[in-house]
């Protein structure tokens, strides 16, 4: 289920706003859905290669969205089809009917089907879950290839609702920019392939799909310290912290230390004593320190995440010395990653959808969040969000959060912004995960 990478996200009001922008600087409304219908009918002529289009359309601009795309197939000699659910209710959707000049079916039961469906019954102006016998009609054509047009009709865009659509599509049509339903469970897994298509609006960056990670290689002025020194306390499950510490130096950090550990999966990792824990976070050179991986509630536990607070380093911080270390930040950079479940116990209060939640927490804490999951977003305390879906489903296995961990910490080592570092952790964790694919354990990860 691919999704167009570094891709802007915009809610329904979000869109709203940009279509005015675009309108008051010149581009005529009727010339965005001009454009989008081009995008609508370029994408159902490659996906029907030939064989007959059936364009579902509904009262609005995301039927209008239909009309032009019907248009504009017929002009290419396409064998395509019509069926309204309800006649146009917008002027522009009334505009793009009239310049269809083909036949209107109704939908109903037995509408004939076609090899190719387009969904273009409702798109960001749903307001409520499809009728039941709407969505029934629209199950018959589940066999059938669906593009739908901006978002599967009967998803809720901005992802407040988990309404889940009758016909889930093959390949999703995004218009203008992504919409939070395209990056957030439930709906993510039904909207299939998601394409792009910009139609020309100026889209906000402050939410962005996951961006395609660039190589960091070392150069010529690289050391083991320039490239970061990263620290990992152990707790009682050292094997965790191993993990974290390994994928630390997989991750590109230039020297890795595991505090509490009498052995590490690696002879080029620094195993040592709990004794000089103190005097590693003094270390000037040392740039992140990762704690959580494996240790589990404690007095311990409170102690050495309070000592790396007071250290001032850079921190990640996973698991329950997310709970530790909360009341506790006040401004300590750190990055937080939280599970659904440690989501829920440290931001019980939150609600929203998930980029809505994981954005408040981030604010409230003065940290960025990773709160991972399949659909995993990161937040920046300044609003910044950046969506990961799809990640790799091979990556639902133990040891692969402690792995994400001590990837968060290599690249906060190495200086820079922590919500960079997030983003370039979870995107080295999941191409990671993807090389490998099926039968992936944690270690794999880390063997590279
Ligand atoms: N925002 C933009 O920049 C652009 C938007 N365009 C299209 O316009 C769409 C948005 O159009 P609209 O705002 O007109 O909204 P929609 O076309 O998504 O639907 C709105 C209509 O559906 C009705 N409705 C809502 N929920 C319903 C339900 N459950 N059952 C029955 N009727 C229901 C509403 O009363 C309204 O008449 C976008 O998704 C996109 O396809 C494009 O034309 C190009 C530019
Ligand atoms: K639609």
């Amino acid at each position: 289920m691919p999704i167009p990478a570094d891709a802007p996200i915009l809610t329904s009001a979000a869109m709203r706003v940009a279509e005015a922008a675009c309108a008051a600087a010149g581009t005529s409304l009727s010339e965005l859905m001009e454009r989008a219908g081009a995008a609508v009918a370029d994408t159902a002529w490659r996906m029907a290669a030939g064989a007959p289009i059936l364009i579902l359309c509904g009262p609005g601009n995301n039927g209008g969205d239909g009309y032009v795309a019907a248009r504009l197939l017929g002009e290419r000699g396409a064998a395509v089809r019509v069926a309204a659910l309800a006649p146009p209710a917008t002027d522009l959707a009334k505009a793009a009917r009239a310049a269809w000049t083909g036949a209107v079916e109704a939908i109903v039961d037995g509408l004939p089907p076609a090899p190719l469906i387009v969904d273009a019954l409702f798109g960001v102006g749903l307001t409520r879950p499809l009728a039941d016998d709407l969505a029934r009609r629209l199950r018959g054509f589940a066999d059938k290839r669906i593009l739908a047009v901006d978002v599967p009709s009967g998803v809720d865009a901005d992802g407040q609702h988990g309404w889940e659509p009758p016909l889930p599509a093959d390949v999703t049509l995004a218009l203008g920019a992504l919409k939070p339903a395209h990056v957030l469970l439930p709906t993510a897994r039904r909207c299939g392939t998601v394409l792009l298509a910009p139609i020309g609006i100026a889209a906000d960056r402050t939410m962005c799909s996951l961006p395609r990670q660039a190589a960091r290689s070392p150069d010529a002025g690289s050391h083991k310290y320039n490239r970061g020194m990263l620290l990992v306390r152990a707790g009682p499950m050292a094997g965790a912290a191993a993990l974290a510490a390994a994928a630390g130096l997989r991750a590109g950090a230039g020297y890795a230390v595991l505090s509490g550990a009498d052995e590490a999966p690696f002879a080029a990792i620094i195993a040592e004593d709990g004794a000089s824990y103190a005097a590693r976070l003094d270390d000037k050179r040392l740039g992140a320190v990762v704690i959580g991986p494996g240790y589990p509630a404690s007095d311990a536990l409170g102690r050495d995440v309070a000592a790396a607070i007071a250290a001032g380093k850079p921190l990640v911080l996973d698991a329950a010395a997310i709970d530790v270390a909360l009341p506790r930040l006040d401004g300590t950079p750190a990055i937080l990653t939280p599970h659904e479940g440690e989501f829920a116990r440290a931001f019980s209060d939150l609600a929203g959808n998930k980029i809505e939640r994981a954005r408040a927490a981030a604010e409230r804490v003065g940290a960025v969040m990773i709160y991972k999951g399949a659909d995993t977003i990161i937040a920046a305390p300044d609003g910044r969000v950046v969506a990961a879906w799809p990640g790799s489903p091979w990556l639902a296995t133990a040891g692969t959060g402690d792995v994400l961990a001590g990837a968060c910490g290599a690249m906060l080592a190495s200086g820079g912004d922590a919500f960079d570092a997030a983003v370039a952790a979870v995107g080295w964790h999941i191409d990671a995960a993807r090389r490998i694919g099926p039968g992936l354990v944690a270690d794999d990860l880390i063997r590279d």
